[in-house]
């Protein structure tokens, strides 16, 4: 028999797993490098060194790839490279803004060395007392690795000016922070801040971000981020108020870092190119970055549906004679019937049984309220999915404590979506005994959660802006709450089983904004559900982590992004704009064609 991983198709062989570290990490393997011996200034050199290689090469690029003019800040108007660079011999330029950390001090050495490979470069200084510092003379094993970075830049000629001390001139360079006088560069590097940054940038630093930002566009410069675009919070993800530098590319220092991947991380990275620099010496990462599911073995030739499972979705109420949310389950239902689980019932509102078996008549229905009859039924299921359009109310509530205790009661696996998240959250306010049945059973079984933040906070009783701003630790927070694994939905999905023994958090590097509409969720709970039935399946590929990454390459084929661009199916071609839930089966069943094994 074929084994895991023996690969696929030209969807999975996209990517190995990322493993991504926090930024307390990072200083470890650092400080791990130097306690061996090694010399800081040294290791800040060859970074810069090699970070100088990669703009040089991005720039080439670049400038190949484009014959588009420039645009003048100070006038509008368009400028050609001729114009920048001169008429015979192309000079590039460079406009590096440091800050007063080491990531600053990539910054004045990426300066040197682009200078000394015949690139004009002006540094701008954010938050530096640049005059102060040159003055300093001290013998250089006193100073600081930025400090003595900043040394050999100015020393080896490279202009600078200060962004705070509009009206001073050094070098004969630029003299105000002035529409007119804002540096015009083909390459803007940022390194005020990598990994060091851990609050919101106010006042100078806010300004300089800002200010970066918009010459950057003005210049249509490329822009290239030291480690971390500056105002990300490297651990998190998190930027404060919108604003943070928007990277093409961030040159990505030691190790991977968390916040590069999820939530804000994902809008102002741009492109991420590695440069290891040093071994790994951190074992345990903070997580691992997935971006391409599991291979599946072909199904057995003698087989039948019952061979592959039977999930019965709970949801899809009508509460007090209102319009009501059939289409939750309609949705969960054919997600689940699209990644092959052999048999679907719906339990929900008698309302909505004629649609549900005119858009899905493969599926068999039961009225959600007939207590006794869905009882039954969950003891001859091999999943239960609850919660999705199920409702808020004091009956749906006590639907579900009375399904999930039935489920626990015949060791099958619970999926917990949308409304059951929303109970159980209130059955926790009530410290009903339901949530430690739960977790315990959670233990030997395997119990799926699922919330977005909104619902996550719901659930640790926080509020949103403190969910959001730690993802990681809310997913961790989750589990210890409630025990079960655990998805984090949103840009960069967090995934945490514990089943897998692992207790390892993935990061889903697929899926586009475009997945950002109503009724995903309810697409997610199917797929959930649906491998969770195919028992003929290994552990890892019907894992909870499988169906994430299974729901985001399918938002991607119908989409059109690159990493399935071998495999584009023009027929399910979409888009971001207009993409909706419905259209999620047919790509679902599009990637697990894809990702099955001849
Ligand atoms: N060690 C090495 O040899 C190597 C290091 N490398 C490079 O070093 C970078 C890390 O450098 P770093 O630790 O100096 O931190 P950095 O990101 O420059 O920030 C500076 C300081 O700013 C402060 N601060 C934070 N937030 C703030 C805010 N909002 N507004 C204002 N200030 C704020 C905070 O200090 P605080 O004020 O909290 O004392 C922080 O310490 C790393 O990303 C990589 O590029 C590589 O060269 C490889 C070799
Ligand atoms: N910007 C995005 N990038 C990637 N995936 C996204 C994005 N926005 C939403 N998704 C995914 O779509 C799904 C939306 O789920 P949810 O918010 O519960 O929707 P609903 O409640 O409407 O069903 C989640 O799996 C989420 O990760």
């Amino acid at each position: 028999m074929q084994t895991l991983r023996q690969n696929y198709s030209p969807l999975t062989q996209a990517s190995m797993p990322i493993a991504l570290y926090s930024s307390q990490q990072v200083y470890a393997m650092e400080q791990a490098w130097f306690a061996y011996g090694y010399d800081s200034f040294a290791l800040m050199q060859q970074a810069a060194w090699q970070m100088t290689q990669h703009i040089i090469q991005l720039d080439n690029q670049k400038y190949h790839a484009r014959s588009n003019a420039l645009v003048d800040f100070s006038t509008g108007s368009s400028v050609n490279h001729n114009k920048i660079y001169g008429h015979h011999c192309r000079q590039p330029l460079a406009s590096i803004w440091v800050g007063h950390g080491n990531n600053g001090g990539d910054g004045w050495l990426i300066a040197h060395y682009l200078q000394q490979a015949g690139w004009q470069v002006k540094v701008m200084t954010v938050g530096l007392d640049i005059d102060s510092d040159t003055a300093n003379d001290g013998s250089s094993h006193t100073l600081s690795d930025a400090i003595k970075a900043q040394h050999l830049a100015v020393a080896a000629g490279c202009s600078y000016q200060c962004f705070e001390h509009s009206g001073s001139i050094h070098s004969g360079q630029y003299s105000d922070i002035s529409r007119a006088s804002l540096p015009v560069a083909g390459v803007y590097v940022d390194a005020i801040f990598g990994i060091g940054l851990d609050r919101a940038p106010t006042g100078i630093y806010k300004q300089a971000i800002d200010t970066f930002n918009k010459c950057a566009k003005a210049n249509a410069a490329l822009v290239v981020a030291v480690d971390v675009p500056s105002g990300l919070v490297a651990s998190t993800g998190q930027v404060f108020d919108c604003l943070a530098i928007q990277a093409d590319v961030t040159l990505c220092l030691i190790a991977r870092k968390f916040g590069l991947h999820t939530k804000d991380g994902m809008d102002y990275t741009g492109d991420v190119l590695d440069i290891p620099l040093i071994p790994h010496t951190v074992t345990e990462s903070a997580a691992t970055l997935l971006k391409s599911a599991h291979g599946l073995f072909a199904r057995q030739k003698n087989s039948y549906k019952g061979s592959y499972g039977h999930v019965l979705i709970i949801g899809g109420n009508r509460v007090d004679g209102s319009q009501g949310m059939g289409g939750a389950a309609i949705l969960s239902a054919s997600s689940a019937m699209a990644t092959g689980a052999g048999k679907i019932t719906v339990a929900c509102h008698q309302a909505f049984h004629g649609a549900l078996l005119t858009s899905l008549p493969d599926a068999m229905t039961i009225d959600l309220h007939d207590q006794d009859s869905v009882k039954n039924l969950i003891k001859e299921a091999s999943v239960i999915a609850i919660g999705m359009g199920l409702g808020r109310d004091d009956t749906a509530k006590s639907l579900f404590v009375c399904y999930v205790q039935v489920a626990m009661t015949h060791g099958k696996f619970i999926v917990i979506d949308a409304d059951g998240l929303y109970h159980l959250a209130s059955l926790q306010a009530d410290k009903h005994e339901l949530v430690t049945q739960l977790q315990e059973y959670s233990r030997e079984h395997q119990v799926c959660l699922t919330p977005h933040s909104g619902e996550a906070a719901k659930l640790l009783e926080q509020d949103i802006k403190t969910v959001e701003s730690d993802r990681l630790a809310a997913i961790k927070q989750c589990t210890t709450t409630y025990g079960g694994d655990w998805v984090l939905k949103g840009a960069g999905s967090l995934v945490l089983e514990q089943i897998l023994k692992q207790k390892q958090v993935y990061v889903c590097g697929v899926g586009n904004a475009g997945m950002a509409t109503a009724g995903m969720g309810d697409v997610l709970s199917g797929v959930i559900a649906g491998l969770l039935a195919q028992q003929d399946l290994e552990e890892e590929q019907r894992s909870l982590h499988q169906a994430v990454l299974i729901h985001g390459q399918a938002g991607d084929v119908l989409v059109n992004k690159e990493s399935v661009a071998a495999n584009r199916n023009h027929q399910l071609l979409i888009g971001q704009r207009g993409l909706q839930a419905q259209d999620m089966p047919a790509a679902i069943r599009h990637v697990m064609q894809l990702i099955t094994l001849e």
